[in-house]
């Protein structure tokens, strides 16, 4: 266990919804930080759905839900952050948003020696540390979606973190959320993403140019290489605006055209079409998907 106890999470979207329950599973303070009410009304359906699945599938006990719901709190005003150790941003993947964020987080939190972390894909951790006046105390601690299912943690120090921030976000990570960590250097899109962003833009590019249907690329890589899920419902999962924006940032860091959005995305963001979150990607879902 680790000095952290009171924790933040701003944006309860897919990501910061998932990272909430997971710090109130570990008997953590959370707070989940949204934009207004419908959105926290959104995050705290979310997170409680999903304890009651972990109740009825036996992962938790009724009384453990109970008491991790106890634990959360919710709010729209930023400056609620102030007491918290560790505040973990996960917003909308877009550099100026997420600089905005760390720039309020910068004023508010009241603590020293507080960690400001970022859920980001792929915005460099500098570009968002420089945002405040405290970038030894910035790190990028990303989690992998769905976040109470995938164990891994990559950990991604700044040039200017210090050993001390790094220390004490890999014991917070392993030792409070029993999660695996690897460490990354701050370049676009870390260790996981510069390999899974052009494997998933292929496959859309695949599907382009009419190589094969959808269902048949996914199935190739479910029975072939026994992959969970094929690439293109993986895309669909992680949201096809999110997709989109972490090309762009990959794309804008390496000009490396495997990073580069394919036509075929953007005509779907433009249209709505983000995915499971929207009910419709490469798939259908259903309305209330
Ligand atoms: C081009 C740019 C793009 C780059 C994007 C990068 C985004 C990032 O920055 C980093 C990322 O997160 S990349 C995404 C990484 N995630 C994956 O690869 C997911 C792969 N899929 C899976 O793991 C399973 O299909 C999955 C777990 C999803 C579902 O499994 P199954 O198909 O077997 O379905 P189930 O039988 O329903 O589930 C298996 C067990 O998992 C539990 N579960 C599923 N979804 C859950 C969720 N959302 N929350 C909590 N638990 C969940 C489910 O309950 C079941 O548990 P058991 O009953 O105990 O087996
Ligand atoms: N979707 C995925 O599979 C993964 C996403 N990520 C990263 O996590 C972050 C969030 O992604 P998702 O949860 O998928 O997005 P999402 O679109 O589901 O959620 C983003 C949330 O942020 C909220 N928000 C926007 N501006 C805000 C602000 N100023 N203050 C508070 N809340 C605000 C929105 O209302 C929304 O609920 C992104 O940086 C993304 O790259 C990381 C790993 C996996």
């Amino acid at each position: 266990m680790t000095d952290i106890e009171k924790v933040a999470v701003v944006g309860g979207g897919l990501m910061g919804a998932g990272i909430a329950e997971v710090c109130a599973r570990a008997g953590l303070d959370v707070l989940v930080a949204e934009v207004g009410t419908d959105a926290l009304d959104r995050a705290r359906a979310r997170i409680s759905g999903s304890l009651e699945r972990a109740v009825a599938k036996a992962k938790l006990t009724a009384e453990e839900g109970a008491d991790a719901e106890t634990r959360l709190s919710y709010t729209a005003d930023i400056g609620d952050c102030a007491d918290r150790d560790l505040v973990i941003e996960a917003v909308a993947e877009d550099e100026a948003v997420k600089t905005d964020v760390f720039a309020r987080l910068d004023k508010v939190v009241a603590r020293p020696d507080a960690i400001l972390a970022s859920n980001t894909s792929s915005i460099p951790i500098m570009k968002l540390a420089m945002a405040t006046g405290r970038a030894g105390q910035v790190v990028g601690i990303h989690f992998f979606n769905p976040v109470p299912v995938l164990p891994l943690v990559e950990l991604v120090p700044s040039l200017l973190t210090s050993n001390e921030t790094t220390e004490r976000a890999a014991d917070f990570a392993t030792g409070t959320l029993g999660k695996t960590v690897v460490h990354a250097r701050d370049r676009a899109g870390f260790v996981v993403n510069a390999l899974l962003v052009p494997y998933l833009l292929s496959a859309i590019r695949m599907l382009e140019s009419g190589f094969a249907a959808a269902e048949d690329i996914d199935a190739g890589m479910v029975h072939g290489c026994a992959h969970p899920m094929g690439p293109l419902r993986l895309a669909d999962l992680i949201g096809l605006d999110t997709t989109r924006a972490i090309a762009d940032s990959m794309y804008a860091e390496f000009k490396e055209p495997l990073y580069a959005p394919p036509p075929l995305l953007l005509r779907m963001v433009d249209a709505g079409l983000y995915g499971k979150k929207s009910g419709r990607g490469f798939y259908d879902y259903g309305k209330d998907a």
